[in-house]
């Protein structure tokens, strides 16, 4: 998989008055701009269309009205593919009959023909996550942890510029989830991705997030520097989302 000239450090991603409408749903219309190498979290109740967000920018989802840009480029009508983006999940991101070494691979190429360069490549991506010795394992003999890990690592092959997560450590333990979160920021650090971080917890968003984006109802409803987005909380609703969101540690 080539980047097409997209590879390299971060780019900024615009949401300009981009209109999307599920089939029966409410309508949504996001306005938001994510600066380049930013780490921007996404905020929000249940249904407010955190995971809509993202698969807009991802291209998973088309707008009815309005555009994405990415680095400044116009990508609205791209699909998934040509699009400068990696994304992860909260779970289902490894293939089960590929083992870690190839899952990882695959960001290189989806054939996985991989030159001499690539597989060094995944074996630079490996050592970073802290899974040089697992290479060989199967998805399923690793830990939920572990696999987040291999997600990372096959990010940092495919060196696209915007990185998309998903709750994407919503189901480890706080302490590992920490652990994840300072991975992430290490390799953010590095690699000057622009991240964009959906979670339900301020503490994850506090921990290494710039700034936060509250969603509600289909729209961005609040976007500030993420320390003074929870001390100042201005809509009532934030303050609500924050009283009933916080796992409390
Ligand atoms: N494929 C779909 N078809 C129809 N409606 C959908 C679809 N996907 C999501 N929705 C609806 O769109 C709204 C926003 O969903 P979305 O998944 O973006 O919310 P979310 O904020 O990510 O929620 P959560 O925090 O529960 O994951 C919800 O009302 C949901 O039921």
């Amino acid at each position: 998989m080539t980047g097409g000239g997209n590879e390299g450090s971060g780019a900024g991603v615009v949401l300009d008055k981009v209109a999307f409408s599920h089939p029966g749903g409410a309508p949504m219309l996001f306005d938001l701009s994510v600066g380049a190498g930013e780490i921007l979290a996404v905020m929000g109740p249940s249904g407010s269309g955190k995971s809509t967000l993202l698969s807009l920018i991802a291209g998973f989802e088309t707008p009815a009205a309005g555009r994405i840009l990415i680095g400044g480029a116009d990508v609205t009508n791209l699909p998934p593919a040509r699009r400068p983006v990696s994304m992860i999940f909260q779970e289902n991101n490894l293939f089960a009959h590929l083992d870690v070494a190839a899952n990882v691979g695959l960001g290189r190429s989806p054939s996985l023909r991989l030159t001499r360069e690539d597989r060094e490549h995944v074996s630079e991506a490996l050592t970073s996550v802290g899974l040089a010795d697992k290479a060989r394992r199967l998805p399923r003999e690793l830990s939920g942890g572990e696999r987040q890990r291999v997600a990372l690592a096959r990010v940092l092959v495919r060196n696209r510029p915007v990185l998309l997560l998903d709750e994407a450590f919503a189901s480890l333990g706080p302490a590992l989830r920490d652990q994840m979160l300072d991975l992430l920021n290490d390799l953010q650090a590095k690699t000057r991705m622009t991240v964009v971080m959906v979670t339900h917890d301020p503490q994850d968003a506090l921990r290494i997030s710039g700034r936060t984006a509250f969603v509600e109802e289909g729209q961005v409803r609040e976007v500030g520097e993420t320390a003074a987005i929870f001390s100042q909380a201005r809509s009532g609703a934030l303050r609500r989302y924050l009283g009933a969101g916080s796992r409390g540690r």
